[in-house]
């Protein structure tokens, strides 16, 4: 893998608020070395990463750059070779899976459909993973489940099956399933992909509402760079998997961030608010 850090200091600093207080970690990954059976070695290599408690995260890098693979270690669904992932300060190892479904709503970018179910149902299933299908009879999960229906504007297909939705109706369904859980922290890979405009701008804004009204812990992978700037208070910019920079986007989105890891030629605008405007395509590195 390529060596790009321009600041692995920062890695091992920890994030302060604007009095110099050290903000607390809701997740942790340390010396994380990431893998699948059929890579030829690690795809991720990270020394140190923090997901700030009650804060919104973006991870931002190229396709392929270790963003998926490095979610999928933070919510359990890949064993690390070497490291430790913690989830409130506790080995992420040490949870069942029970109680991690209380703990983390996930949106992987691998849902299997679960047959023909109804959006309802999914929903529904997920305020029940680990119990099967609602039975009705519980009135705050019943409330939890409409809410989670109404943030992700689905009403109008929740008895639509999952077979018969276009992609990007598909994807609201999984984010509306993720939001029933009710969890405090949410590891959200690509809850924008398929989603037109108007969709985007919703889920984003209902994933802000979440973390400034209930301080819900995000972390979540976004394409645009200049919508995740904008959007999260730190991001993490992957590169060949291995962590480039993280911190406030302020600092983090550079012309040099943006030639080194996306390969463009680009001006950062900071007034009146954080813009990237692409020039043009780097040739290969
Ligand atoms: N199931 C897998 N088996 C083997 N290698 C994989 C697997 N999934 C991902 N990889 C490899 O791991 C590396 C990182 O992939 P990952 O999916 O984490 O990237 P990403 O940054 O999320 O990309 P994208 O933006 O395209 O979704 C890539 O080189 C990819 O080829």
């Amino acid at each position: 893998m390529a060596r790009t850090q321009r600041n692995t200091d920062r890695e091992r600093t920890r994030i302060t608020d604007d009095n110099g207080v050290a903000i607390e970690s809701a997740l942790v990954g340390d010396g994380l070395e990431l893998s699948y059976p059929s890579s030829d070695g690690p795809v991720v290599e990270c020394t140190r990463l923090d997901i700030p408690e009650e804060a919104v995260t973006a991870l931002v890098g190229p396709n392929g750059s270790g963003k998926s693979t490095l979610l999928k270690a933070l919510s359990s669904h890949l064993e690390p070779d070497t490291g430790t992932v913690r989830i409130h300060g506790e080995n992420l190892d040490s949870f069942s899976q029970k109680e991690l479904a209380r703990e983390l709503g996930v949106l992987s970018q691998e849902n299997d459909s679960l047959g023909s179910i109804s959006v309802e149902d999914l929903v529904y299933h997920g305020r029940y993973p680990h119990r099967g299908f609602f039975d009705g009879t519980d009135e705050a999960d019943h409330r939890a489940v409409e809410r989670a229906i109404e943030l992700a504007g689905i009403d109008e297909i929740r008895d639509t099956e999952l077979g018969q939705l276009s992609g990007g109706q598909k994807q609201l369904a999984w984010i509306a399933m993720v939001l029933a859980q009710d969890t405090d922290v949410l590891l959200l890979d690509e809850p924008t992909t398929f989603l037109d405009v108007h969709h985007q701008f919703r889920v984003l804004e209902t994933i802000r509402q979440l973390n400034e009204e209930k301080g819900v812990t995000v972390a979540v992978i976004l394409h645009d760079i200049a919508q995740a700037a904008r959007f999260a208070d730190y991001l993490v910019a992957m590169h060949d998997g291995e962590l480039y920079d993280w911190g406030p986007p302020e600092e983090v989105v550079t012309e040099q961030l943006l030639a080194d890891v996306f390969g463009i030629e680009a001006v950062v605008e900071y007034e009146p608010e954080l813009q990237v405007l692409p020039k043009r395509a780097l040739p290969d590195r």
